[in-house]
């Protein structure tokens, strides 16, 4: 089924499809490179479930998120694979389950986002979803939300996020939020964190989970 989003500078045709669930997954075709061949496209697919990414492929056709073969979807219990986007808490620092509750939770297509600023969507296809709680969601988290998150694929097939929370009420409020990505990669003794070396972390695989400065590595 083809249909057209509202989109940064253009409208971009998208795709929805459904898994074997009955859940509704958009999928966004780039069409690459200078001469825009249609053999030559680089694509994205979100669950709206969830609001996942679980699919992103360059140009070439090589994958570049890992979902494996046996992730099945059955809900209340997320996907692993793909891109989760985690909300209003990361792990288990708050008094939610495991990574809060909107990998949970059915997002829509935002036809009609605010604007962001041109750098962030110039020259980009993107998908806008949107998620807004229900009345008895706010029992588990009582504050009031919109959030929107875009997703958008530029004609080099470079994936962007953007997540964007609206305090409705006013009352204030403090969260955390995560995209926590699996990615393919083809040997994992290759893989390398960089850029981390001077930060602080919490290492889930301690038991104490306690913070982790530098000195004590
Ligand atoms: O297992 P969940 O709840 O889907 O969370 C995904 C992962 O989240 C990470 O933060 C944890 O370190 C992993 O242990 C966990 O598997």
């Amino acid at each position: 089924m083809g249909k057209s989003a509202a989109v940064c500078d253009q409208k971009t045709e998208f795709e929805i499809v459904r898994d074997w669930n009955g859940f509704q997954q958009v999928l966004l075709r780039v069409p690459s490179g200078a001469s825009a061949r249609k053999k030559n496209e680089s694509f994205f697919q979100v669950c709206l479930y969830g609001g996942q990414i679980i699919s992103w492929r360059n140009e070439r056709g090589e994958e570049l998120l890992f979902t494996s073969c046996k992730a099945n979807l059955k809900p209340p219990k997320a996907l692993r694979g793909g891109v989760s986007i985690y909300f209003p808490q990361f792990g288990h620092y708050g008094s939610l389950e495991q990574h809060g509750f909107t990998r949970n939770k059915m997002w829509s297509i935002d036809c009609d986002p605010p604007a962001l600023h041109p750098n962030d969507s110039n020259g980009k296809a993107c998908l806008d979803l949107l998620l807004k709680p229900l009345d008895a969601e706010l029992k588990s988290w009582p504050h009031c939300f919109e959030f929107r998150l875009r997703v958008s694929l530029s004609m080099d097939g470079d994936l962007t996020v953007i997540s964007r929370v609206r305090n409705i009420n006013g009352k204030p409020f403090s969260f955390s939020f995560a995209y926590h990505t699996y990615f393919s990669v083809s040997d994992i003794s290759e893989v390398r964190v960089e850029g981390l070396e001077t930060l602080d972390y919490l290492d889930n695989l301690c038991q104490e989970n306690v913070l982790r400065s530098k000195e004590m590595r």
